[in-house]
């Protein structure tokens, strides 16, 4: 009962086949050509001289040939195979103790106990079947029993197979052992489910790996070396690791590297570093496509998946397409091949591009993440604890026309406009577009565009619960003048499952594109400078001598001049993930507030 005969049969046939193709395509060895008599070759060298380079073309042609048909026999007989629910092998292999009856069909295993006969001939009703969907497994491995330092060989205990399972949002790799000590029967067996899991072409085999060592804690080679790797490893993907020695380093490498070798890119890091590659990969696709970024241009998509294995502090496109900050979920998204399509941003100033991304802030987002950035010295959490605080205390509003073109037929969660503030068609242009756009001028606490919904643990529910990822549009929440206790309780909200928007001074959109331009002619300074200090927070908008006013970019610091436009790309890149709407993490109150 190892092997049903009619299937034993088609293996050892399959088998041999695969044998006799490796065969076929060695080359002529040169002691067979030498058993023919040294004679008759000198006669013939001259002729053969001649014809060498027709023979060369014909071998080429011929080995072309029977590669292709050895291709299109490959794929009738793995068509053949993965058509039919049939078993391809059976045998026995004990799982968990019991003898089963174990049968490989092309999607799934199935196992039964064997129970031994009674002596009344009754058939045990608790005899279960189980199994297991091949698409859940990932990788297939030789299990061997081996002495303390051995290395190679040890004996052969069967297979183990890993499969992917769901826990919550979480996902796990588990081990299913099939124990057999037959080495040819494992062979067989081997064979067969390397086969089949090489049919799912939805995986990547070879990956660049962007790991940034400065990430929160500085624990992102760590998290990728002990968690990520082995992972990697177990499922056969090769990954080409480059741990980045500076901001901007990643950018140069995607835009050097060969990336037809890879089947995707990974970055372990933070918002930010996730940011530069997503920037980095979209870069490079403009500039393989021949884009001038210097115009306002439609882009072409990411030509490679990219997978994020979060080690940062707030790690909001995790969140967002894991819906857990869990670097094993994140590695076994990538290694099941699981994608997602997510919408992208550009921002551009005076026709320029100068960024792509996935969320920004100006104002209290904007000063905050400044105000952080000037204190790198301090802890990560303090740092950012003390920039709330900060800016909190010295909160002013931005002077800005804010113009925005709205979703066509979606546009929803619209609330009255703020009271004091023009709205009126732009002036420019004549075309449908121009026509469509609205522009509101006034003081702004803080505005948001987002084309993500930015899940994480502050924002269970996203910072932009009203996008979704690849829906083609922006989130634009916009948060008018107010008094500090009203802006606290806005920013409070987030962390609980109340609506964040239902208040007289916030106004949201789903946009296709945001223009923002300041109004004043300064820019801004530093809050925690004395002049700044004193000044009335509720009106008076900040001074810096440069004109720039700070974006928060992704968690990077942009400081901006002039007008700035941003429009969304619908599903510009592909994530490895999935489509999620909450996330799962408890959330987390910011401590300041
Ligand atoms: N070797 C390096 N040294 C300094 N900075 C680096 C290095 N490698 C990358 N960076 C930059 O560090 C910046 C911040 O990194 P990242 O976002 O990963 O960490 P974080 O800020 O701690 O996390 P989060 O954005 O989730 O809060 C990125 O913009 C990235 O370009």
């Amino acid at each position: 009962m190892f092997e049903s005969p009619r299937q034993c049969v088609n293996v050892r046939g399959a088998w041999s086949e695969s044998q006799e193709e490796l065969h076929e395509t060695q080359p002529v060895s040169p002691v067979n050509t030498g058993n023919r008599g040294k004679k008759k070759k000198k006669k013939k060298q001259q002729h053969k001289r001649e014809k060498r380079s027709d023979s060369v073309r014909k071998m080429s042609t011929d080995k072309s040939a029977a590669a292709a048909v050895s291709d299109e026999r490959k794929v009738e007989l793995t068509s053949t195979v993965i058509n039919s629910d049939e078993p391809i092998v059976r045998g026995i292999f004990q799982i968990e103790k019991k003898s089963c009856d174990v049968v490989l069909t092309a999607t799934r295993l199935i196992w039964t106990p064997i129970q031994p006969e009674t002596p009344t001939g009754e058939v045990d009703a608790r005899r279960r079947e189980e199994r297991v969907e091949l698409k859940d497994v990932f990788a297939v491995k030789v299990k061997r029993r081996r002495s303390v330092g051995q290395q190679t060989g040890g004996t052969l205990l069967g297979l183990t197979l890993f499969r992917c399972v769901r826990k919550g949002r979480k996902l796990k790799d588990r081990p299913l052992h099939l124990n057999n000590l037959s080495v040819d029967h494992c062979e067989v067996w081997f064979k067969h489910l390397k086969d089949l899991l090489s049919g799912f072409k939805e995986r990547p085999k070879s990956l660049k790996v962007l790991v940034n060592p400065c990430s929160h804690r500085k624990e992102a080679e760590q998290v990728y070396r002990d968690t990520v790797a082995p992972l990697f490893k177990l499922a056969d993907i090769r990954a080409d690791v480059s741990v980045t020695e500076r901001k901007g380093h990643a950018l140069s490498i995607l835009k050097e590297c060969k990336l037809d070798e890879y089947d995707g890119v990974v970055c372990v890091g933070g918002d930010g570093s996730v940011a530069e590659v997503a920037h980095g990969l979209l870069l490079r696709a403009q500039m393989d496509a021949g884009k001038d970024t210097d115009s306002i241009f439609t882009p072409v998509r990411a030509a490679l998946p990219l997978g994020v294995i979060p080690a940062g502090s707030t790690d909001i496109v995790a969140g967002s397409v894991h819906g857990i900050r869990h670097p094993v979920t994140a590695a076994m998204h990538i290694i099941m091949g699981h994608r997602q399509a997510v919408d992208v941003c550009s921002f551009s100033a005076q026709g320029q591009l100068l960024r792509f991304g996935f969320s920004a802030m100006v104002g209290f987002g904007g000063r905050t993440l400044a105000l952080a950035e000037r204190h790198r010295w301090m802890p990560p959490s303090q740092r950012r604890e003390f920039a709330v605080i900060k800016t909190l205390a010295n909160l002013k509003p931005e002077d800005c026309e804010l113009s925005f073109l709205p979703l066509k037929q979606n546009q929803r969660d619209t609330q009255e406009q703020r009271s004091g503030e023009s709205v009126r068609d732009s002036d420019g242009g004549g075309t449908d577009e121009d026509e469509a756009w609205q522009t509101t001028q006034g003081l702004f606490l803080n505005i948001s565009i987002m084309a993500i919904p930015c899940l994480c643990s502050m924002a269970p529910r996203g910072l932009a619960p009203n996008t979704r990822l690849d829906n083609g549009s922006m989130a634009l929440i916009a948060v008018g003048n107010t008094s500090r206790s009203e802006f606290i309780k806005h920013l409070k909200r987030y962390s609980s499952l109340t609506n964040q928007f239902s208040f007289s001074f916030v106004e949201t959109h789903s946009v296709r594109a945001v223009k923002l331009r300041p109004r004043s002619r300064v820019g801004w300074a530093d809050d925690t400078s004395e002049e700044n200090a004193d000044g009335d927070s509720k009106s008076t908008p900040i001074i810096s001598s440069e004109g720039t006013y700070p974006w928060n970019i992704d968690g990077d610091l942009l400081e901006l001049p002039s007008e700035v436009l941003v429009r969304v790309h619908p599903q510009l890149v592909t994530l490895f993930g999935v489509n999620v709407e909450e996330s799962e993490e408890s959330p987390i109150k910011c401590g300041c507030l």
